[in-house]
């Protein structure tokens, strides 16, 4: 049996509130196949187990919460079909902002394209 240890301690959300810069993080982590991207790996192998989870199980229903959304929306992408409405929530403005603003296609928006397309590809091959 595999037992996990909750961590010894978590961010705080003020530290979110005051120096999360979503911008930088979503560049640094979330430009799939960009080589200045550092979290190629640990992204696909996310988007894995989210396609495991959402779109080859039977998990489904009405509205899905996801606490702590950050600026991304990778984590949805899977569940999307799976749920009728989902609701993203963040403790820190700026990364509600940055969510706002892909939701409303504004200027500067983060382009989530490869990311999208890479779990179009992992759903497709069911
Ligand atoms: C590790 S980040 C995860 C971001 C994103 N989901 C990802 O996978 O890259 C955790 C997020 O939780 C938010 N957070 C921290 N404390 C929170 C709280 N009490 N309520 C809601 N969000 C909180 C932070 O602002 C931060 O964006």
């Amino acid at each position: 049996m595999c037992k996990m240890e909750a961590p010894s301690s978590f961010t705080e959300g003020e530290v979110y509130q005051m120096d999360f810069n979503p911008g930088i993080y979503l560049e640094t982590y979330y430009s799939l196949g960009a080589s200045h991207c550092k979290g190629n790996k640990i992204l696909t192998l996310n988007l894995r187990s989210l396609c495991e989870m959402f779109a080859l199980s039977d998990v489904k229903g009405d509205i899905l919460i996801d606490i702590g959304s950050g600026p991304t929306i990778y984590q949805l992408l899977s569940a999307c079909e799976k749920f009728n409405e989902i609701i993203v929530s963040d403790y820190a403005d700026r990364n509600c902002q940055e969510l706002e603003k892909w939701l409303k296609k504004g200027p500067g928006a983060f382009d989530w394209t490869p990311v999208v397309k890479y779990v179009c590809e992992l759903e497709g091959q069911r």
